[in-house]
């Protein structure tokens, strides 16, 4: 609980109510200490690869009692499934993967999370396998995106074959043994129809994107469909400010033009060439018109949704964790 120790002691008058539970981040990184790490100090170091400036402390006393409370989910679920076949009395399919969806804006650092995440999981004899998969493979070629008029709308809702990715996480949940998925070039800036990633009944697999907590359309005669997040065992929403994470994604391409971008394949090879303030009004364009909107009109209003929220502050630090309650 938080050190405020909120809702803590019944004193919660309606207008506190909340579904929530909220840990401040001395009070969540407590929990690293009764937490024994999957993982040896050299492992840890090695994940730093992963992220660029990811720190090593973060990773012990944020995303260290993350995973095993994920950890805990996966077991739970693994326990209630034998019950479950005892109670009906019959053998039943063997359980399916237990599936976490990943959410935030782009360049709040889901992909980073997410591969922590993966190194970490999979280092519980447990649960070994531990598959990652990115919903960009999803989108639309943008030959279609082109035809839809859709073409700045990457990453829009509208702009992915919602159908397909849906079938791939049903496919999961019906415990089929090979579901694969397509994926997305960020060099090429598109689908790459040859490339597909293979899930072979991993433990868990992480799905990780912008729109993964999207709730079902509602179609034009009323009926409302399924959504991806209807298959999720557990979600985790990565936040922060607005502002910050704008912040991020003009950072972040300013280092892609120093690397990425200088190669000759490279769909953004065109921004090398410009001057490092051409180079900010221009990341900060693609952000006012795309990635901001984005964020504002379909991502953000998901949050709410998600099992936890991780809220970030301007140099990546988490600084509340929030669950909700069971
Ligand atoms: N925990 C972290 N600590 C430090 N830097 C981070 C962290 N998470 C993300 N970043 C940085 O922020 C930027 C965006 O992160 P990334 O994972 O690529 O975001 P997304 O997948 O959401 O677009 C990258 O430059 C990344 O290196
Ligand atoms: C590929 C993305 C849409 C993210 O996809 P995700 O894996 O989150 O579904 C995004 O990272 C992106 O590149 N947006 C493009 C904005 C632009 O047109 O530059």
């Amino acid at each position: 609980m938080s050190s405020h120790g909120r809702g803590h002691h019944g004193h919660d008058d309606a207008r506190e109510a909340t579904p929530y539970i909220e840990l401040d981040r001395a009070a969540w990184a407590a929990l690293a200490a009764e937490t024994e790490s999957p993982l040896s100090a050299g492992e840890v170091r090695s994940l730093r690869g992963l992220g660029d400036s990811l720190d090593l402390d973060e990773v012990r006393e944020v995303y260290l009692p993350l995973s095993r409370l994920l950890s805990m989910y996966v077991e739970s679920a693994g326990r209630l499934h034998r019950e479950q076949e005892h109670f009906l009395h019959q053998r039943t399919p063997p359980r399916t993967p237990f599936v976490i969806g990943l959410a935030g804006s782009v360049a709040v650092g889901k992909s980073t999370t997410a591969r922590v995440l993966q190194q970490m999981l999979a280092h519980w004899p447990q649960h070994p396998n531990v598959a990652l998969v990115t919903t960009d493979g999803f989108l639309y070629p943008n030959a279609e995106l082109e035809q839809r008029g859709l073409l700045q709308r990457k990453g829009f809702p509208e702009s992915y074959d919602r159908r397909a990715l849906l079938k791939f996480v049903v496919d999961i949940k019906s415990g089929k043994d090979e579901v694969e998925a397509p994926t997305y070039s960020h060099l090429v800036y598109d689908v790459v129809p040859e490339e597909r990633v293979v899930v072979n009944r991993p433990d868990i697999v992480i799905i990780e994107g912008l729109n993964v907590l999207q709730p079902a359309r509602t179609h034009e005669d009323g009926r409302t469909g399924l959504a991806v997040s209807d298959f999720f065992d557990f979600s985790v929403y990565v936040d922060a400010d607005t502002r910050h994470i704008r912040q991020w994604y003009v950072d972040r391409f300013l280092r892609l033009r120093e690397t990425a971008f200088r190669d000759p394949g490279s769909y953004f090879a065109k921004y090398v060439d410009l001057e490092h303030g051409a180079a900010i009004t221009e990341a900060e364009r693609i952000w006012d018109t795309i990635n901001g909107p984005n964020l504002t009109d379909n991502v953000s209003p998901t949050r709410s949704r998600a099992t936890l929220v991780l809220r970030k502050d301007r140099d990546h630090s988490v600084r509340y964790v929030r669950l909700r309650k069971l």
